[in-house]
C-alpha cells in the first residue's frame, strides 16, 4: 500500500447498518497493514480549526523568555511548553527541531486523578489559547471515542470496550511548531522515526508536505491529507494490546528543502490515551497458533513512565 487511505466517520456514526459496517472494515484493514488513514468526518468545525491555528501561532511568537516561563520541571514535559530541541526519538542523540505545548485532561469527578495528572498550565497573556486548547482537546477525544469503538467492533469485542479507559484518559493535545531552519541541519530533523507511545493519534496540520510513513518494504510514502482530514494512526499501546495486529508504523517529519527552509510547520497531533491503570495484556482474540503472544503484561502507567525515560523527558 503506499497511500494512506482515506475514511469518513459519517459511515460510522450514521444508522446504516452497512454504512458503520463498512468503515469498521476500511480502517481495520488499514490499521493491520499501512496503519494510518486520513478521516474526514470528525467533530472539529472550520471556525474552531482556524481560531486554534490563529492562537497556536500567537503563542509560539512569543518572546522565549515568557514561553519559558511555562516550562515547568519535574513534570517530564507532560503540561506546558517544552522548549526547542528538548525531546529526542528514542535511541536518537540529537534533539529534534521543535518546541512544544501540552494540554491535558480535564478531569470530571474523580480526586484520585485529579492528583495523578499534573494541573494544566494556564497562559496568562493569551486567554483564548487556554480556552481553544481546551474545546479541541474535548472535540478531538470525542472523534477518538468513535474510532476506538469502529477498532473495538473490527477486533471482535463490545462496541463500547474502550470507553470506560478513555474516560477521564491522560490523553494529551500538543500544539508543535517546526520554526524557520537557519543552518544546516546536520543530523537533527524535524521530527527524527519514531512510534507513539499511545492508544490512537489524531493528527491535524499533516496538509503540507513534510510527515511520511514507513511501509512495509522500508520505503518512506507521504502522507498529506486534504484541508477537511486528520491522520489518525495506530500508536504502541494499542499494537501491544493487540499482538501487533493493528499496526503502530514508524513515522517522521523530513526538513524542508532548502528553498522552503524560511517557513514554519505547525501540527497539532492529539495523543489518546487510557487512564494508566489499563491493562495492555495481550487480547486473547489476538493470539492463535500463527500469532504466539508477543509482549509480557504492563499496564499503560508503566509503559507511558519506560517511553518518558527513554525518550529523554524524565529521568529514572
Ligand atoms: O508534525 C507532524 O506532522 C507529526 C508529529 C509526530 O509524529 C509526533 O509528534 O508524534
Ligand atoms: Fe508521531
Amino acid at each position: 500500500m503506499n497511500i494512506v487511505p482515506s475514511v469518513n466517520l459519517n459511515d460510522f456514526v450514521s444508522e446504516d447498518s452497512t454504512r458503520k459496517q463498512k468503515f469498521v472494515n476500511e480502517i481495520g484493514k488499514a490499521y493491520e497493514d499501512i496503519g494510518f488513514v486520513a478521516l474526514k468526518g470528525h467533530f472539529l468545525s472550520d471556525a474552531l480549526v482556524e481560531n486554534l491555528y490563529k492562537e497556536v501561532k500567537s503563542f509560539f511568537s512569543l518572546p522565549t523568555e515568557t514561553k519559558q516561563k511555562y516550562e515547568i520541571p519535574g513534570i517530564g514535559g507532560q503540561r506546558g511548553y517544552v522548549s526547542f530541541g528538548k525531546e529526542s526519538a528514542k535511541g536518537k542523540k540529537e534533539g529534534d527541531l521543535k518546541e512544544f505545548w501540552h494540554f491535558g485532561q480535564y478531569v470530571d469527578n474523580n480526586e484520585a486523578l485529579k492528583k495523578e495528572y499534573p494541573d494544566n498550565v494556564y497562559v496568562e497573556e493569551l486567554p483564548e489559547f487556554n480556552k481553544i486548547g481546551k474545546e479541541t482537546y474535548k472535540m478531538l477525544e470525542k472523534t477518538a471515542k468513535y474510532v476506538l469503538r469502529a477498532l473495538a467492533l473490527y477486533l471482535g469485542l463490545e462496541e463500547t470496550y474502550f470507553d470506560a479507559f478513555i474516560y477521564n484518559g491522560n490523553s494529551i493535545l500538543r500544539p508543535i511548531h517546526y520554526p524557520p531552519i537557519k543552518e544546516e541541519p546536520k543530523e537533527a530533523v524535524r521530527a527524527a522515526a519514531h512510534g507513539d507511545i499511545n492508544l490512537i493519534t489524531l493528527l491535524m496540520g499533516a496538509q503540507g508536505r513534510g510527515l511520511q510513513v514507513q511501509n512495509h518494504k522500508g520505503e518512506w510514502i507521504d502522507a498529506i491529507a486534504e484541508p477537511d482530514e486528520l491522520m489518525i494512526n495506530v500508536g504502541d499501546m494499542l499494537s501491544r494490546h493487540t499482538n501487533n495486529k493493528l499496526k503502530s508504523t514508524i513515522h517522521r517529519v523530513i526538513n524542508p528543502p532548502k528553498e522552503l527552509w524560511g517557513t514554519s510547520r505547525y501540527s497539532i497531533p492529539f495523543f489518546m490515551h487510557p487512564i494508566s491503570a489499563m491493562k495492555l495484556d495481550v487480547l486473547e482474540s489476538c493470539v492463535d497458533d500463527k500469532n504466539p503472544k508477543a509482549f509480557d503484561d504492563i499496564t499503560a502507567g508503566e509503559f507511558l513512565n519506560e517511553r518518558l525515560i527513554e525518550l529523554g523527558l524524565i529521568k529514572k
